[in-house]
């Protein structure tokens, strides 16, 4: 199911904290930076944080700018985004500042938070939304993409959502502002707890920018990992963008897909990435990725290949059709964006093929239209 661009915000000291242990927040990011996160707020269709940091901060979560409010309802949205928060127990004081400021308002809580909150919110006009006996936070995300038409969610803490979202494989970026300051205290608020983080220790995500905000440096980082099995996690679907895009870089033809493949190791290390007719005039995708790499490579058993259209089941061109190319080199996961038609070969089915052989496949037919787009021609209609 499709879910909001998962954008996780945090400012952190030098030594990985979110705050001290005083009762009052501590304010890591400086004038400049508080203003970027503030543009980064008004970017966004809804900001989430814990009820934790409801309780520590009291905070407002508002877009502060007038200027910014206004340019959002000159684009026909919402002075300000829906704020969000999560509650196991439902707990909620109703006198926060949350509940008083801003616009619309949802809580996201267990069946059994639910009752709690309903009663403790009576009367402030605010949506109470149980997904189950624990707070799953792909119904969340669901719940926000689907009924409330979230597609950019800003997640602005505390340490145990930001920690929940990333383990998970559900957070899309980081914004890391690290600023000049140490904590030093050993019960102060972390960022990141411990756990199970995707694709473990060696693990290294994207770098996608540096830049410097008054006395702190922001990083924007992109997850790597791929998800496990039939689950899709938020770099699966960057990896599928990314096939996507060498799809549309194909050498056009009239007689064979433009089709792009990328093969990811389970730490998030790019392995190999191919496209239609990159090494003659015939090659596929997924065939000129895997033919660039080692069949003995230890890496490839637990890899994933990525190819914007379903590898094909059969083919003229070549003894061997892609499905099987990935069955000999030992992959057991497949993610992949579009079926493919009948264009050429009728009722394909590689994903079929494939899944009989004990493949996860796992379709995201979000990225379909993207996949199609340099294809437009083979479609008819
Ligand atoms: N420097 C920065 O950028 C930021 C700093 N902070 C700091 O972070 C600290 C707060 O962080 P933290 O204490 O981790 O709190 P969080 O804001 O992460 O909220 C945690 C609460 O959310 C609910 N919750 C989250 N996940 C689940 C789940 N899986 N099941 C049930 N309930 C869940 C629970 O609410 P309930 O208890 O109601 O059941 C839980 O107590 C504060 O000190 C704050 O100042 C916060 C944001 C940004
Ligand atoms: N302390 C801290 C942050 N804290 C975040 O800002 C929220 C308060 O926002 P507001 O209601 O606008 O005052 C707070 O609840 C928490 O989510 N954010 C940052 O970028 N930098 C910081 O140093």
């Amino acid at each position: 199911m499709p879910h909001p661009y998962v954008l996780l915000s945090a400012a952190v000291s030098l030594d990985g904290y979110l705050d001290d242990t005083g009762p009052e927040r501590l304010r890591l990011s400086g004038p400049a930076d508080f203003d970027r996160v503030d543009e980064v707020r008004a970017q966004s269709d809804a900001i989430l944080v814990g009820a934790g940091t409801l309780r520590a901060d009291n905070p407002r979560l508002l877009v502060n700018s007038a200027e910014r409010r206004a340019a959002r309802l000159a684009e026909g949205r919402p002075e300000y985004p829906l704020k969000v928060t999560v509650s196991g127990g439902g707990d909620l004081d109703p006198a926060l500042n949350f509940w008083s400021t801003g616009g619309e308002k949802v809580v996201y809580t267990t069946d059994k938070g639910a009752p709690k909150a309903t009663a403790a919110l009576r009367g402030l006009g605010v949506d109470v939304v149980p997904v189950g006996p624990e707070l799953d936070w792909p119904a969340v995300l669901e719940h926000l993409h689907d009924v409330r038409g979230i597609r950019r969610l800003m997640v602005e803490g505390g340490g145990r959502v930001h920690t929940q979202l990333l383990q998970e494989g559900l957070a899309d970026e980081l914004q890391l502002a690290l600023t000049p300051l140490l904590v030093g205290q050993p019960d102060a608020p972390r960022l990141f707890g411990p756990g199970g983080y995707p694709g473990g220790v060696r693990n290294r995500m994207r770098l996608v920018e540096t830049r410097p905000v008054g006395d702190v440096v922001l990083m924007r980082y992109v997850p790597t990992a791929p998800g496990a099995g039939g689950l899709a996690s938020a770099a699966d679907r960057h990896w599928l963008e990314l096939a996507c895009e060498l799809a549309a870089q194909c050498p056009p033809s009239r007689t064979a897909f433009s089709v792009g493949a990328v093969v990811v190791a389970s730490d998030g290390t790019e392995l190999a990435r191919g496209y239609s007719r990159e090494s003659d005039p015939v090659s596929h995708a997924e065939e000129a990725a895997l033919a660039k790499l080692d069949p003995a490579d230890p890496r490839l058993p637990t890899a994933t290949v990525y190819s914007s259209l379903e590898p094909c089941a059969r083919r003229a061109s070549r003894p061997a059709p892609c499905a099987r190319l990935i069955l000999e080199a030992g992959v057991r996961r497949v993610v992949t964006a579009w079926c493919e038609p009948d264009t050429f070969v009728p009722s394909a089915d590689g994903s079929g093929l494939l899944s009989a052989r004990g493949v996860d496949v796992v379709v995201l037919p979000e990225y379909g239209e993207r996949a199609a787009e340099p294809n437009r021609h083979l479609l008819g209609g």
